[in-house]
């Protein structure tokens, strides 16, 4: 299939979220290289190599967003942010001007992230996604999977830059605690949200709402009587985690069909980490709640034909903790 035969068939069903069946099904990801400090290594860790593609309405971007922030990676590693609007071809770059909060592309200077794919992998056949991470010196995607991004840029950029080696977010000690953690909320939180959203036949919408409340009932009895997810410590458990939290009551409880309970309402432990975790230094920034909302409501008209944007933004995050 030739490249531009490919785009084609990617443009007819890019928005059709759902299988045959009626179930959401997360595609698994493509570029899984690493930035690693080992000598000799095909990605070293190095100052301005290195370029971030990402979504701020995006949860599994944010993580990397975040993570990038929180370990003092920002001047090192550069920064793209697609419109908020996906249309039939995916995500695009906008001017800020006409989208604030909005990064044009000044790497590849592409118009869309497909381009970034296409450029690697003229015969991709993949989903566009977010985040993407960039490697200048090659030219090439070193990795688009969240999950593993936070992990090297927790590690790897430990030796350049000095505030990085005071923060840990995947300590040793925690490890198979937040292996563990990482691996149910992810299937029935993180994902779950989308699998009760993107579903389009009651019989696969009921069990995944359900096993999403299930587990965030659990979320609240740890949080009930633990600082963080682990206990006292703030780790990449938490961090992937809350980027999906400050989503729901905005967007997952309506658009995704999520409101057999509302955080700000029903989870006053889960509120309580969510704003304590906000506003600790770095993290609210990374914030954008239009993006947020307008992504979501605009973007999938299957769920949402009049793209009407609700004008609740959940609860106020900045709010002083209380501990309930
Ligand atoms: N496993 C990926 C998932 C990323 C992902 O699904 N990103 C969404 C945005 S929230 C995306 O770019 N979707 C575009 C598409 O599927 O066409 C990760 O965690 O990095």
């Amino acid at each position: 299939m030739s490249s531009s035969t490919t785009a084609d068939a990617k443009n007819a069903d890019i928005l059709k979220w759902a299988n045959d069946k009626g179930e959401f099904k997360r595609q698994t990801s493509s570029f899984r290289d690493a930035i690693s400090r080992a000598p000799d290594a095909k990605f070293a860790p190095e100052k301005d190599r290195y370029h971030l593609y990402i979504s701020l309405a995006c949860p599994w971007a944010h993580r990397t967003l975040l993570m990038r922030s929180l370990k003092g990676l920002t001047p090192y590693i550069g920064l793209s942010v697609v419109d908020y609007l996906m249309g039939p071809k995916g995500w695009k770059f906008s001017d800020p001007s006409e989208t604030p909060g909005a990064i044009p592309d000044t790497v590849n200077h592409a118009q869309f992230i497909r381009e970034l794919y296409f450029k690697v992998d003229p015969e991709y056949a993949g989903r566009f996604t977010v985040p993407v991470l960039w490697d200048k010196k090659t030219q090439t995607i070193v990795n688009n999977e969240s999950s593993e991004i936070i992990r090297f840029f927790n590690t790897e950029f430990n030796d350049l830059v000095p505030e990085a080696r005071d923060t840990d977010f995947y300590p040793e000690e925690l490890r198979a605690k937040i292996d563990e953690l990482n691996e149910w909320i992810y299937d029935t939180v993180n994902n779950g949200v989308y699998k009760a959203g993107f579903a389009t036949t009651q019989e696969s919408y009921e069990p995944h709402c359900k096993a999403l409340f299930a587990s965030l009932d659990r979320i609240e009895t740890i949080l009930a009587g633990n600082e963080y997810l682990t206990g006292s410590r703030f780790t990449e458990a938490d961090i992937r985690l809350w980027t999906t939290i400050i989503r729901f009551d905005p967007v997952y409880h309506g658009h995704f069909k999520c409101n057999v309970k509302s955080i700000e309402k029903d989870y006053p432990h889960i509120l309580r980490w969510a704003r304590q975790i906000y506003q600790l230094p770095h993290v609210a920034e990374t914030v954008n709640m239009d993006h947020i909302k307008r992504h979501y409501y605009m973007s999938h008209l299957n769920i949402n034909p009049t793209a009407i944007v609700p004008l609740g933004n959940g609860p106020d995050l900045a709010h002083p903790v209380i501990k309930p």
